[in-house]
């Protein structure tokens, strides 16, 4: 099995490079299934797994993918006739899958996904995107597990989200942009991800204000054609070498970090009394030697990031005194918690909240990933950890970062990535007696 094997001590110090974002680039990818004319041409692309699954269900849809991966482009040609089914075997490896059924409804007036489950981190229904799709005038069914939507033309409609979902604003935009007459849609997702989602699409003629407000009004058009574009850098990626570097009394430049995308971040980072300095290409970080307890709740943007949390929750632990962590936007993440009571984590979950009592005496142990920040945070807390912590199921990593353990072994992080295939538990001799 693969793990990462962390001795904690080090102090981080350097500099780190930041790639684009995964949540940027994956409905990007979805939507080169727009165009009907030219190539959509992506730069900045992170080559991580995700990646590498939404170009298997644009393949499997007969979009043209090619990819260059030294230079990070990926380049995607929808010019041919295109096919309408994603089968379950990519949506259950990665939910943002159903990002196509938007883009495929307004292409093709027909579209056919399997419907996605559930996760570690919480049941993650759908209801949103297909009330969206249906107040535009799609015919929606449900059979064999697929959700299947027709449509002669998805018409212009006023819609309002219960909740700003992320998805759901995602899906309706890019279905909106082809659609007949005008769509507005209200308190909608304002991440920065989906203002690089809408700029992409404004580029191939879509008319689409308002992004990053609470309000979409998109006028529909009669066809897109490709474009190119730059990805934006992985607020995400940044906000977990932050913490690292905050974490580990470092002293870290993180190279393309947008201080406006991490705000919340930043301004919890500076309460625990760690030192965060813009500069003119990234973000410095500078630990403290003694990290001051603080509150968090996670929040739609622009609050705190739910895709932060569990890595913040190691900075509280370590911080001296008690902080609490509030989730409110998924039912079920604090997985990584229960792993880190192995490690000596003092802590105590109520409801939708932890709270912790720190500083935390943590002791390495084996642990194991049950999500992608899971996984960080469990990196994380390695890195500040006695003895030897190894972190397993780094399928889960790999969906969101690349080369993590590269990236902190070149900060200086005791810390490497083995793969034992041999398992020694096979290799015991019993004696005859
Ligand atoms: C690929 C990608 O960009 N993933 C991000 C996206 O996920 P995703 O787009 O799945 O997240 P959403 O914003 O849709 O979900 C947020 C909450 O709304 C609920 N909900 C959502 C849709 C719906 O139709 N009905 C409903 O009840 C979900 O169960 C969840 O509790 O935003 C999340 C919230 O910032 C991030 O954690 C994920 O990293
Ligand atoms: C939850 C996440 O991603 P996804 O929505 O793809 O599961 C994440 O990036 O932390």
């Amino acid at each position: 099995m693969e793990k990462i094997i962390v001795r904690g001590g080090k102090r981080l110090v350097g500099e780190v490079e930041i790639e684009g974002a995964k949540n940027a680039v994956l409905p990007i990818l979805a939507a080169s299934i727009l165009p009907t004319s030219g190539r959509l041409v992506l730069h900045n692309v992170p080559m991580l797994s995700d990646v590498y699954t939404m170009n298997n269900v644009l393949r499997f849809l007969n979009v043209q993918v090619g990819m260059d991966e030294v230079n990070k482009t990926v380049v995607l040609d929808a010019t041919n006739d295109i096919s309408y089914e994603t089968p379950f075997k990519y949506v259950a490896k990665m939910r943002a899958s159903i990002v196509v059924l938007g883009p495929l409804l307004a292409r093709l007036g027909h579209a056919k996904v399997a419907m996605p489950g559930g996760c570690a981190i919480g049941t993650r229904p759908i209801d949103l995107h297909l009330k969206g799709l249906e107040a535009m005038g799609a015919k929606i069914s449900r059979h064999d597990g697929y959700i299947e939507a027709t449509v002669d033309r998805l018409q212009g409609a006023n819609i309002y989200l219960d909740f700003p979902s992320v998805g759901a604003t995602q899906n309706i935009m890019m279905a909106a942009t082809l659609a007949k007459g005008t769509t507005v849609i209200e308190n909608v997702a304002r991440e920065p991800e989906i203002v690089d989602l809408a700029n992409v699409l404004n580029k191939m003629g879509a008319k689409i204000k308002g992004a990053g407000t609470e309000t979409l009004k998109i006028e529909g058009v009669e066809e897109l054609y490709g474009v190119e574009h730059s990805i934006i850098q992985d607020r995400i990626e940044a906000g977990t070498f932050m913490v690292a570097a905050g974490l580990t009394q470092g002293n870290v430049l993180v190279k393309g970090a947008i201080a406006e995308h991490n705000k919340p971040l930043i301004s919890k980072m500076k309460q625990m009394g760690i030192k965060v300095q813009e500069e003119e290409n990234g973000l410095r970080i500078i630990g403290p030697k003694e990290l001051k307890p603080v509150n968090v709740k996670t929040l739609p943007h622009p609050g705190f990031p739910t895709d932060m949390q569990p890595q913040m929750t190691i900075l509280q632990i370590m911080a001296n005194g008690t902080s609490m962590l509030t989730e409110t936007v998924f039912e079920n993440r604090f997985m990584h918690l229960e792993e880190l009571r192995r490690m000596n984590a003092n802590f105590r979950i109520e409801g939708n909240s932890v709270v912790m009592v720190g500083p935390a005496k943590l002791n390495g142990a084996e642990v194991a990933a049950t999500d992608l920040r899971a996984a960080a945070a469990l990196v994380l807390s390695g890195l500040v950890a006695e003895n030897i912590t190894q972190v397993t199921h780094l399928d889960y990593l790999d969906r969101g970062y690349y080369k993590f353990h590269e990236k902190l072994a070149k900060l200086g992080a005791d810390i490497k990535r083995i793969n034992d295939v041999v398992d020694t538990e096979y290799q015991i001799k019993t004696p005859v007696v």
